[in-house]
């Protein structure tokens, strides 16, 4: 049914305006004062703010890793999506070696479909350098709408690609209209610290985070970036961490390359003490690259601030504790890397980023939604309230304070990265295509009416 948004402040990546807002057949149709209603249903948003609905472009649902699955799976991952306010995600398809991109692009929409309950694309990784997986990177732009391609600097002997093809993927990216982007760590300078520690028997939590030092991010960062400027080609740089990475990423973009760096919220509120939980607690911030010394948040901060770091990505990766973490009980290096992050991105960022004065309500929505809707080929469908734009649409009460607890996510996961935060603010009404997925609060969406977004080739203006 068509309906009126009113009385609400409509926010976007570059207006806060007192507006209302009016949806016609999923998609926006009018913003402006005092719009007539012309029969359409009326969804009061007085005291609240109207945000596009959040693009999350780093997420891993239903996802095989570290000998076992990701607990979340494109139907308990996207309810958790939507609670906390993303409309879209864009999920890895993780390219199965020794099989073409299209047999792994096929099983993602497989995993996908008929679940997924807001919309979704899906970026390739790419792990092997054949000459039929090269020649299959312009294919899946043109036919399939991926054009974005992930290449992994670490996790050797597993997704680790050398150089040579991280360069290849530039290359043929770069002819082909896409964006790569890289994990940026020195695999095999951890391939020697995780030996070293395990050696000398240091098995516990803590030392996921000794064995992978910022060191090793800042230089594979560096060398990413060089790799990029030789083949002349952007690059995204995904959950980036630490100084040393956004030094690398602030050097290439004063000297005007097109150099792309992405956070995750949970690397600008945790920090290394988490490793050191009682127990075995400190698996459950088992992520990579791990979380840093607080010391390296400012850098993050000043990051977004300042424009270096674009993108609030979530790394939504999650593996309960029981039982699946678990399995690195004895072994820290077998611990399954990740953390259910999704549903908390925006709530996060606009805890510690708008209420506590460090990001403004724009920004907000840029980091959340706008530039990575434009980064990935999806803008100005998704990421803006515009006229013709879907009616992907947040009505975010602030005035909600709200206390994080796995007890109340939506998201499967065991446990909450967040355990015990107090937040304000919360997506009260969250609409997909001019649909209700939650309404005043309650899940009221059904599996399968996310549908597929392909992505438009790159293009950044
Ligand atoms: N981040 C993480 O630990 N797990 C997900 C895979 C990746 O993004 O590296
Ligand atoms: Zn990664
Ligand atoms: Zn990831």
């Amino acid at each position: 049914m068509n309906k009126l948004i009113k009385n609400g402040i409509v926010v976007t990546a570059s207006d806060v305006q007192r507006a209302d807002v009016a949806i016609e057949n999923g998609v926006v149709t009018a913003v402006g004062q005092n719009l007539p209603d012309n029969g359409a249903e009326i969804v009061d948003a007085d005291g609240c703010y109207v945000f596009p609905g959040g693009v999350d472009p780093h997420t891993h649902l239903d996802m095989p890793f570290g000998g076992t699955v990701t607990i979340d799976d494109f139907e308990s991952g996207t309810i958790g999506f939507a609670a906390g306010g993303t409309t879209t995600i864009v999920d890895f398809c993780m390219h199965e070696k020794g099989k073409s991109l299209q047999h792994s692009l096929d099983i993602w929409h497989e995993k996908a479909r008929g679940k997924a309950v807001i919309d979704y694309g899906f970026h390739m990784m790419v792990g092997d350098l054949r000459d039929e997986i090269l020649d299959e990177i312009p294919k899946l732009v043109e036919e399939q709408g991926v054009s974005s391609f992930k290449v992994f600097m670490a996790y050797k002997n597993n997704l680790q690609a050398e150089d040579k093809t991280l360069f290849r993927v530039l290359q043929r990216a770069k002819a082909a209209k896409a964006l790569v982007q890289v994990h940026a760590e020195n695999g095999d300078v951890i391939d020697a610290l995780v030996e070293d520690a395990l050696a000398s028997g240091n098995v516990e939590p803590v030392y996921h985070a000794l064995t992978r030092p910022p060191e090793a991010e800042g230089e594979a960062t560096a060398r990413a970036i060089e790799l990029a400027r030789l083949a002349g080609a952007p690059i995204y740089i995904v959950h980036v961490t630490c100084r040393e990475a956004v030094e690398a990423i602030s050097r290439a973009r004063r000297r005007g390359q097109p150099v792309f760096g992405e956070t995750c919220e949970q690397y600008l509120v945790c920090d290394h003490t988490d490793y050191e939980r009682p127990g075995f607690e400190g698996a459950k911030y088992v992520m990579s690259p791990p979380i840093r010394e607080k010391s390296h948040q400012e850098a993050l901060w000043n990051g977004l601030f300042n424009g270096d770091l674009m993108v609030l990505g979530s790394d939504q990766c999650s593996f309960n504790f029981k039982g699946q973490k678990e399995l690195g009980k004895e072994d820290f290096s077998k611990i399954p890397n990740g953390g259910p992050t999704g549903e908390e991105r925006m709530g996060i960022l606009y805890e510690y980023g708008v209420v506590q004065g460090r990001i403004g309500l724009s920004k907000f929505v840029d980091l959340t939604s706008t530039t990575a809707a434009k980064l990935f080929g999806l803008f100005p469908k998704k990421g803006t309230i515009a006229v013709g734009s879907d009616a992907d649409i947040v009505i975010w009460d602030p005035n909600v304070e709200r206390t994080i607890s796995a007890a109340t996510q939506y998201l499967k996961c065991d446990y909450s990265l967040f355990e015990g935060f107090k937040v304000h603010g919360k997506a009260r009404d969250v609409l997909l295509r001019g649909e209700y997925v939650f309404q005043n609060n309650e899940f009221v969406g059904a599996p399968g009416t996310g549908e597929y977004v392909p992505q438009k080739p790159f293009e950044y203006k």
